[in-house]
């Protein structure tokens, strides 16, 4: 069915090129699913889609919030609150990581949920978008007690998810510890099913390449970026990155190997600088013997909250979402802005770093890369067959370049922001597909 049936069938012409705004109307105060629909809607002025179709793409099809009750190791009974948001399944099963943070609630999950969609789209992997979140701080829990907690999760959604059906991942302070014990007790009710969930241990049926995935795919995101503004390659590029966990300790890894200098990182706790450079697998040494970033020995500490206003070529946000505002913009003294973060830069941020000349390459492509070696994963799991890492790396090489080629041709048409550009692309391939399979 082509779009014009569409506009047929369900729609006044006379509504054609308003833009769907009824959450902007309900709610008073700016939400992180507000802001992402601020870019959604943004895109959506360049497609004058009708506006019941706006409505299906921006809302989210399913809803979870559950109460998860463990007994901790004091023999206290401790409640937490979770929740699954799966915004579309039109091009695939739902997929999207699992957080585990203390600032977590249901309007974080849908917005999350929502750049999922809109991820797997430009990624163009045959997945719908959902993201799953429990409000609790990690580090105040056992690993025992961290362990009940996920398999009480699964317990409580394991009648909405499968392996073709909804497929969770890491996200933020989760990872394989996390996904082996979600395969485990999934596969108690259900039977052996390694393909419920991606990232899992490599001796667990997850993926070679897997858990650098994300940072090794902004990486190659940069290198394209730079590429195509004619700034050669990472050889002798500055970068600071906020957020050195999974993704940003990988992207830092692997920019020092390729000759980038990594200038400045930060954690939650804290920041070291080099001017000449951070030895970065130094670094991660130190923490994995339980320094912190601050007492490296190879750096300097720095106050945390610069991190965003160290100047450099490329800042690389690779923490938690909202940091690049009104204000925190204004500071930025970089080029260009990688997001490897999931909505690390509210509307307000994104047009003072418009004003001010600095390009941001969106969240929705640069952070692909770990939602597409999940797909390789799950594909390996549904054959039970294993790729070399050097055959992960280079399919995953080869989908970031693709998904910027795509970005950057429709930037160049439209002449619109590269976020613009990304989410452009994203509902065209959605739409498409819920257009084919109907309605009925
Ligand atoms: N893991 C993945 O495959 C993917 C992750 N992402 C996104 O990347 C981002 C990072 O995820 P990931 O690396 O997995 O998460 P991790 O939990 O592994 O690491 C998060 C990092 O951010 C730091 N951090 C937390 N809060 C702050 C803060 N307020 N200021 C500065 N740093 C902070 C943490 O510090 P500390 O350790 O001190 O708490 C840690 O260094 C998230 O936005 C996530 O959604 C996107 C795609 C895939
Ligand atoms: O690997 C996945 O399935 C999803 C990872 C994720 O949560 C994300 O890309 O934000």
């Amino acid at each position: 069915m082509a779009l014009n049936a569409w506009r047929r069938a369900v729609c006044s012409t006379r509504l054609l090129a308003q833009t769907f705004d009824a959450g902007a109307q309900l709610r008073a105060k700016s939400s992180h699913s507000e802001n992402t629909n601020i870019f959604i809607r943004e895109a959506l002025k360049e497609l004058e889609y009708p506006v019941k179709l706006q409505k299906l793409l921006l809302t989210p099809q399913r809803e979870v919030l559950v109460e998860l009750v463990i007994t901790k190791d004091s023999g206290e009974i401790e409640t937490y609150n979770a929740y699954r948001v799966q915004h579309d399944d039109s091009r695939g099963p739902y997929k999207g990581g699992l957080r585990y943070h203390p600032a977590v609630d249901l309007d974080d999950v849908r917005s999350l949920a929502s750049l999922m969609t809109w991820k797997t789209a430009v990624m163009d992997i045959p997945f719908g978008g959902a993201k799953g979140g429990v409000t609790v701080d990690p580090k105040l829990l056992s690993e025992r007690e961290l362990e009940k907690l996920t398999r009480k999760l699964v317990q409580s959604i394991k009648d909405v998810i499968g392996p073709h059906e909804d497929i969770p991942a890491p996200d933020m302070n989760t990872g394989a510890r996390e996904m082996a014990w979600f395969f485990d007790e999934y596969s108690k009710f259900a039977g052996f099913s390694p393909g419920v969930v991606t990232g899992k241990p490599v001796h667990l049926h997850g993926s070679y390449g897997r858990e650098a995935a994300t940072g090794r795919g902004t990486v190659f995101a940069t290198r394209e970026l730079l590429k195509a503004f004619h700034m050669g390659g990472i050889a002798g590029k500055n970068f600071v990155i906020q957020g050195f966990g999974n993704v940003g300790a990988w992207a830092a890894e692997i920019l020092a190997d390729m000759g980038g200098k990594v200038l400045a990182v930060s954690d939650a706790w804290g920041a070291v600088e080099n001017a000449e450079g951070l030895a970065v697998k130094e670094l991660r040494r130190h923490l994995a013997a339980g320094g912190k970033l601050a007492d490296f020995p190879g750096g300097q500490a720095i106050d945390k909250d610069t991190i965003l206003a160290h100047p450099c070529d490329v800042l690389i946000p690779a923490a938690i979402g909202g940091v690049l505002d009104e204000e925190t913009a204004k500071d930025v003294q970089a080029k260009f802005v990688v997001e490897a973060a999931n909505g690390p830069t509210t509307p307000g941020g994104d047009a003072v770093l418009r004003e001010r000349g600095i390009e941001v390459l969106p969240d929705i492509y640069t952070n692909g890369g770990g939602v597409t070696v999940s797909f390789f994963e799950w594909v390996q799991n549904l054959q039970n067959f294993r790729w070399e890492e050097a055959e992960v790396n280079k399919r995953l090489d080869r989908c970031m370049t693709e998904a910027f080629a795509a970005v950057w041709d429709i930037h160049r048409q439209k002449k619109v922001p590269l976020r613009t550009a990304a989410f452009v692309l994203a509902l065209q391939r959605v739409t498409r597909a819920h257009i084919h399979r109907g309605f009925d």
